[in-house]
């Protein structure tokens, strides 16, 4: 476990949930971290650290990065949305995409892992089947997505305190967030072209949890019924993304704490469109659950291995 301003402490006083676990190490810093007995790494760091601290592990280690740092294939792109150049290219070329449902056989054999953002799994996870069974237009995709406040990490920020953001909603990012590289990355591998959509995400007022809307054009004679039974089918033999029974809505409370992604679809009262909703757990299927699914695949464990939970309704 490294930390950076945090490195010297003990885990329980950073996390004070943990008090009742024995045996926890200290926090150390990445540089004082012993890597020697290591066999896999899991990189919680900010956007842009990765690139460089992972050039220094040692050679054969697997890693599961849960940055957006090696996410863009195109390192022109990440540097367009992330504003700073990319200091790992060479990595990048290695790095495999950890949308597990869609890229399983690819990340089993990876050593490098981008685990996907938060909203780019709740948004890939229904329309990657769809454009792939060719059930929906390419053009005029709408997102509109909440997230809860923890998918801004922990770190100190003026508007993410309680008095800012309890009792009311907040559009970000509006016209461009730099999740829209990624989904569209994702959206356009399904498609075999370009796709592109309109994305705006809102922060809510809760800890945790993700919902996205998604507003679509199905290609002509389709029905909400094909989308229903084409998801259906898709997942059939998956333990983390369900699709509900037709007319039941997806609630983000229903997948809190799990590793679980629910997803609906309805018809809209305008013809030819349907509306699409899916939730997850932002912290969970929207990061660390998705990592450790990789990992276990990446190591051959069985993909659920310490991902039981139940979600924590209410
Ligand atoms: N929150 C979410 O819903 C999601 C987050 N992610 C990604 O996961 C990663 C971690 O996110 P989150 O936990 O929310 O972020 P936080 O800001 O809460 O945590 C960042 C962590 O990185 C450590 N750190 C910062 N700088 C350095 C450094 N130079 N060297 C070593 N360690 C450093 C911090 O240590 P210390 O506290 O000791 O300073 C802290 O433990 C990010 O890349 C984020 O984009 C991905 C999907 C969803
Ligand atoms: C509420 C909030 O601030 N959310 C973050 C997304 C968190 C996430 O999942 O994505 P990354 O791994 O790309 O950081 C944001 O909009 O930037």
């Amino acid at each position: 476990m490294t930390a950076d301003r945090n490195a010297g402490k003990s885990m329980d006083s950073v996390f004070p949930h943990l008090i009742t676990q024995k045996d926890l190490p200290v926090l150390v810093s990445t540089s004082d971290a012993d890597f020697s007995d290591v066999d896999a790494v899991f990189c919680c760091l900010p956007h842009g650290t990765t690139q460089e601290i992972i050039k220094g592990l040692p050679k054969g280690l697997k890693i599961v990065d849960l940055s957006a740092d090696f996410r863009l294939r195109n390192v022109s792109e990440y540097e367009e949305w992330y504003g700073q150049p990319h200091r790992a290219p060479d990595l990048q070329e290695e790095a495999v995409y950890g949308l597990t449902e869609i890229l399983r056989e690819e990340i089993k054999n990876a050593h490098l892992v981008a685990n996907p953002g938060c909203y780019p799994t709740s948004i890939q996870l229904p329309l990657v089947p769809l454009i792939k069974a060719n059930l929906i237009e390419h053009k005029n995709i709408i997102v509109d997505a909440k997230s809860g406040v923890s998918g801004a990490g922990r770190g100190a920020k003026v508007a993410n305190l309680y008095t800012e953001l309890t009792e009311g909603i907040m559009s970000y990012g509006v016209t461009r967030h730099r999740h829209v590289p990624e989904i569209e990355q994702g959206l356009s591998d399904a498609a075999h072209s370009k796709v592109t959509i309109s994305f705006t995400p809102h922060l809510m007022p809760m800890t945790r949890g993700m919902q996205s809307t998604i507003y679509v054009e199905m290609a002509s004679g389709v029905t909400t019924d094909n989308l229903y039974q084409q998801l259906k089918v898709s997942y059939q033999d998956e333990e983390f993304v369900r699709l509900l029974e037709k007319g039941a809505v997806p609630r983000t409370h229903d997948v809190r704490g799990s590793n679980y992604c629910y997803i609906n679809v309805f018809p809209d009262r305008i013809p030819g469109r349907a509306i699409i909703i899916s939730v997850i757990d932002n912290l969970v299927k929207g990061a660390s659950g998705q990592a450790l699914q990789n990992l276990n695949l990446m190591m051959g464990f069985p993909e659920n291995t310490g991902l039981g939970y139940l979600p924590l309704f209410p």
